[in-house]
């Protein structure tokens, strides 16, 4: 795996155009969790961000880990532990971007993220969202395209913006969440009102998948649901 790389190590002037990022959010401290990082932690026998990634792994070309510094190595070991001596060649590279200063928020978070990344178009996912199904991100990343948008950005009925599963260009996107941090605004919906975005609402979300894809698990409770419906499932 390459070395963990603070923001700015890769610029956006080699950009990749036709390729596809993942940006995994991992930088919180899941409070509501525990004592134990949520990211790592083994749902249904697998740490939740390496659940993140193998769903994700069909429609993307790389990741980008986001995270502090600390988290670094327990996170790779959960990335990349029990995966034998099998040829990972053709599978999406993985490296890390860690949040200069910590603790800024997940919005801030995705701009090191985002600084991070060489292609046009980048999905963000939360570690938390076991779920994500990558047909909708598949779909998101075609909706930004198509639209010549600087995002796409789904919205459940009578809720907020899920900006933690929405595509983004990574240059305005990683300007205007600068904007932000330097506003001292923390809120991830503050960057996008600065960007020309489109909206992907739930019957459109629906046509791929269901709701479940949204998900986000913060408390044990959350967790252990999740585990037993993963149980089930297999
Ligand atoms: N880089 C970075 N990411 C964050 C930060 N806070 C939260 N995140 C990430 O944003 C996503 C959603 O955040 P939360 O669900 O609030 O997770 P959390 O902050 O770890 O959990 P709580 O402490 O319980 O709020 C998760 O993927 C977090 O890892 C932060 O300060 N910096
Ligand atoms: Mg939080």
């Amino acid at each position: 795996m390459p070395p963990a790389t603070g923001p700015g190590d890769a610029g956006h002037a080699d950009a990749v155009p036709d390729e596809r990022t993942a940006v995994v959010l991992a930088g919180g401290h899941s409070t509501r969790f525990g004592d134990e990082d949520k990211a790592v932690a083994e749902l249904a026998g697998t740490p939740m961000i390496r659940r993140v990634v193998d769903r994700l792994r069909p429609v993307v070309d790389e990741f980008i880990i986001n995270c502090r510094d600390d988290q670094v190595p327990v996170i790779d070991d959960a990335l990349t532990a029990d995966a034998g001596d099998s040829d990972d060649a053709g599978e999406p590279p993985v490296s890390f971007a860690v949040d200069p200063v910590p603790d800024r928020g997940p919005m801030a978070g995705i701009m090191t993220g985002l600084r991070a990344a060489r292609t046009e178009f980048a999905v963000v996912v939360a570690c938390d969202m076991p779920f994500v199904d990558p047909e909708l991100v598949s779909s998101l990343f075609d909706r930004a395209a198509s639209a010549d948008a600087d995002a796409a950005v789904p919205r459940l009925e009578d809720e907020w913006f899920q900006t933690t599963q929405a595509v983004y260009r990574t240059e305005p996107m990683g300007e205007a969440c600068e904007r932000a941090v330097d506003r001292g605004d923390r809120r991830v919906v503050e960057p996008l009102f600065d960007l020309d975005y489109v909206v992907v609402e739930t019957d459109e979300i629906r046509d791929y998948t269901d709701l479940e894809t949204f998900e986000n698990v913060n408390t044990r409770e959350e967790f252990d649901a999740a585990c037993e419906r993963l149980a089930d499932s297999s």
